[in-house]
């Protein structure tokens, strides 16, 4: 082969590669993402089918990444925690790990009551395509509220609280977790966006009283002042419970835009994730290279 002829394919192959990294780049930076507001009854047994039979229908339907709600099989409140307490690895998380692996999603499992060393936890376990375990999250905040004539709710008298910080990397971008309460901080999303999560993930089961009034508030503020996406997963709403989830499972952009939501019934819902979009969102207005650090900062006490 003559020399300007090995050049010239040289330069094709180069050039082919290029067009091949640019459309794996372009491939990278879309993913699809399932949100599952699923209707949680007290039997174990059937919340653990209705998750598995919904993760596979979003699967079905080009899902990446797919997210349950919190106490997602089991009732939410204190009464019901240790009865529904299991380990992790246990039953339901080997329910999770399975059909992560049988439908190969990135697979955020709501939350369940978790039991360890005699003490409970509210965890968020998380599961890559090939099931193994990522991480669990421990609901770091504890839902302690009074309002006068609306709602009492003490975790803290069956919980214990997590203390660290849970993300995950997938090949689309960085995922942080939190779990429902965890959303009313924003330092917990700030440290997030900081450590460069592009989509934060909160199963959650707000209720008649916190959900119509800040429920959506919350997602939009957080995505709006860290620039990314957020997504919310609940359990649908069930009138005869004794803790009534708001429902409304939700999927909103780093413009704060609304771009997928459920009602209060069992859905599935699903939003485009873009991650160039959301770079032009922090290019158009770059509050990251504007904040004033020589004033103030959020630092994380404690790192893993
Ligand atoms: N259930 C929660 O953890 C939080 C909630 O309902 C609220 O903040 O409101």
């Amino acid at each position: 082969m003559s020399l300007k002829r090995r050049h010239s394919t040289t330069q094709n192959a180069s050039e082919q590669l290029q067009v091949l990294m640019s459309t794996l780049i372009k491939t990278m930076s879309k993913f699809r993402l399932a949100v599952i507001q699923l209707h949680v009854t007290k039997v174990k047994a059937d919340n653990l089918s209705r998750a598995r039979r919904l993760i596979r229908e979003a699967a079905g339907q080009g899902a990446q990444v797919v997210v349950l709600p919190e106490c997602f099989n089991s009732p939410y409140g204190s009464s019901f925690f240790p009865e529904y307490a299991e380990t992790i690895p246990g039953e339901s998380s080997q329910v999770l790990s399975e059909v992560a692996k049988e439908t190969r999603v990135y697979l955020v499992g709501g939350s369940l009551p978790e039991a360890d060393s005699g003490k409970l936890y509210n965890t968020c376990p998380v599961f890559g395509p090939d099931g193994s375990l990522l991480l669990k999250h421990r609901k770091i905040h504890l839902f302690d509220i009074d309002v006068p004539g609306k709602i009492r709710f003490q975790e803290s008298e069956t919980l214990s609280p997590g203390s660290r910080l849970s993300v995950f990397e997938t090949p689309y971008c960085k995922i942080g977790v939190g779990i429902c309460y965890d959303m009313r901080f924003a330092e917990l999303a700030q440290l997030y966006a900081k450590k460069g999560c592009h989509l934060l993930v909160y199963p959650g089961a707000f209720n008649m009283t916190t959900g119509p009034a800040h429920w959506e508030l919350l997602q939009r503020a957080r995505a709006l002042d860290n620039q990314v996406y957020v997504a919310t997963a609940s359990p649908a709403r069930d009138e005869t419970a004794s803790y009534v989830a708001w429902g409304y499972s939700t999927v909103v952009s780093p413009w704060g835009e609304v771009l997928s939501k459920a009602g209060s019934e069992e859905a599935v819902i699903y939003a485009d994730i873009d991650l160039e979009y959301l770079t032009d969102v922090r290019q158009q207005i770059p509050i990251n290279a504007q904040r004033r650090t020589d004033l103030y900062t959020v630092n994380a006490v404690k790192e893993d």
